[in-house]
């Protein structure tokens, strides 16, 4: 995709330096990444996996099957290893039974430092690495995605739906061909960003909001180099998208903004508590607030279609389960999108919610990461290990969500996997032992997704509406897989977009 390559100067390099000038540059770079990473195990330490790539570690094989390597690390050292990775030694705990040593330690362990290393450089927010109290009053209002203000969201969003459906999607009473992941990703934009930000009240808000979507998810591609340790002058492009994105997201913008959720209100008064209003590193926080939003939601709803259409007995039982809920509710369909559901009513749609944790069990790759903040010692249930000041310590949930143990043929598709006796199965079992969790795509702990609900709901009432309201079917078999660019952040893209055709069905009262 356009501009997802990294650093293309070696032109400029090769055009400036002769031969030997080169290979000695590239040769002293070489012994410069080793020393960076001379390191070697200590006693007491977990087994050290620096792979041969001098600084960058394993790396390569991380990209190529982040699973599948860390699988054969499991065989090879056990539950518990460090790893290099671009600079950084991060120790994985696979054990579940473990994860709580994790949890436990906020103090030694901590997230705050590594997420706000990830705001400066993707977002450009530099305050929050010295302001402790900006942290924590934007954390507060993490409350305004749940409970009482999320049945005001989720009402918002059943009427901003409505309108997307009845001004575009419903006109298509013919055959309609389009992209999946494009389709997607314009669904869920439109939706969450209406919701979250509101309308924009200055000049033309289609072309408005299909602008922003498409830097948007430029800027999504360049993510994963945003986040590394690359200078970031060698991400011109990236740092340029940022900074027309944060354009759309400063102080006055959002003043020209209607109808914005009570958290985008409140957060923008705790920034104008602890910024000057004209500060343009507010839209910054915006912008990370918005990338939040949309990430991860996108790629999901992509892979619960794709399920969806591979399956089509999964489309059927989902179909029946919303014709038997509105019969329940005396509700009709059509014409128009009159159906309207809340969180109580999603909740109680046991086949739609396995569809969508089978869907994540599948392709989330979160991984919770936290920086050690002084040399300790990991006690797990049988033996101990130290770990050392400034490295990562991390548990990889993909070990357990494709854990044979744990999901009976895990790489299939099962959408009635978390469904037990008519009923939400909860129970899941490793060695005969229960699990606390059985999916874990959100994060765990202190770090664990506040728009998970948001989420969650936002996908069911569009996965609900599609199959209520539209005919959808596959037209390419092409199989598709995930692509691990993203390493080891949230739910991963499919390697290549399909075609599928859907149309208005024609509903009478
Ligand atoms: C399927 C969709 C989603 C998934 C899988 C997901 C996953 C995650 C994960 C794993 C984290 C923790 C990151 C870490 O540990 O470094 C996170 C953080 C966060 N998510 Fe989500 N998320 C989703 C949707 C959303 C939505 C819709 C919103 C907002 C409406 C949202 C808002 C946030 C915010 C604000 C944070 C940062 C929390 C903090 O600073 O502590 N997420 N998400």
């Amino acid at each position: 995709m356009e501009g997802a390559k990294t650093p293309g100067a070696s032109w400029t390099w090769t055009g400036l330096l002769p031969l030997p000038g080169l290979l000695f540059t590239a040769t002293l770079l070489i012994l410069v990444l080793q020393l960076l990473t001379l390191r070697t195990r200590r006693p007491g330490e977990p087994p050290l996996v620096k792979g041969w790539l001098p600084y960058f570690g394993i790396v390569l094989n991380l990209r190529k099957n982040p699973l599948a390597f860390m699988k054969s690390l499991q065989r090879k050292h056990g539950d518990i290893f460090t790893i290099l990775l671009s600079g950084k030694y991060i120790t994985f705990i696979l054990d579940p039974f473990q994860y709580h040593l994790v949890m436990k330690n906020p103090k030694q362990l901590n997230f705050s430092k590594f997420s706000r290393q990830v705001s400066a450089r993707a977002f450009g927010v530099k305050k929050l690495a010295t302001d402790d109290e900006l942290n924590e009053d934007l954390h507060r209002h993490y409350l305004l995605l749940q409970g009482k203000p999320l049945d005001c969201l989720l009402e918002c969003m059943n009427q901003q739906i409505k309108e997307i459906f009845e001004s575009q999607l419903l006109k298509s009473t013919d055959w309609n061909t389009a992209s999946l992941f494009e389709f997607c990703a314009s669904l869920i934009f439109e939706t969450t960003f209406s919701v979250i930000y509101g309308k924009t009240l200055a000049g033309n808000r289609k072309k408005f909001i299909s602008e922003l979507r498409d830097d948007f998810l430029k800027y999504d591609e360049m993510f994963p180099y945003l986040i590394t340790d690359i200078p970031v002058q060698l991400l011109r492009k990236a740092k340029a998208l940022q900074w027309k994105l944060i354009e759309h997201l400063t102080s006055e913008k959002l003043s020209q903004m209607q109808g914005e959720s009570e958290i985008v209100k409140e957060r923008q008064h705790v920034l104008e508590k602890h910024y000057l209003r004209e500060d343009f590193e507010i839209g910054g926080h915006h912008l990370g607030f918005l990338w939040a939003s949309m990430a991860n939601t996108i790629p999901t709803m992509f892979w619960a279609m794709y399920y969806l259409l591979r399956h089509p007995e999964s489309m059927k039982v989902l179909s029946n389960e919303i014709d038997s809920f509105l019969q329940s509710t005396g509700q009709k369909k059509g014409p128009g999108l009159s159906i309207h559901f809340n969180k109580e009513q999603l909740d109680s749609l046991v086949s739609l919610e396995s569809i969508i944790l089978e869907v994540l069990r599948l392709c989330s790759y979160s991984t919770v990461m936290r920086v050690v903040e002084e040399d300790m010692t990991l006690n797990l249930e049988t033996s101990s290990y130290h770990v050392r000041k400034g490295d990562f310590v991390a548990l990889f949930p993909p070990i357990q969500h494709m854990d044979p143990e744990v999901f009976e043929a895990p790489e299939e598709f099962r959408f009635d996997r978390f469904i037990e006796d008519g009923k939400k199965k909860k129970n899941f079992l490793k060695g005969g032992k229960k699990l606390k969790y059985s999916v874990m795509p959100f994060g765990l702990g202190v770090s664990k997704c506040p728009g998970r609900y948001f989420a969650i709901n936002e996908l069911k009432l569009l996965l609900a509406l599609l199959s209520t309201y539209f005919d959808i079917e596959t037209i390419d078999n092409k199989t598709v897989e995930l692509n691990h660019k993203r390493l080891l952040f949230g739910i991963q893209h499919p390697n290549s977009d399909i075609s599928f055709r859907y149309k208005a069905k024609s509903l009478r009262n």
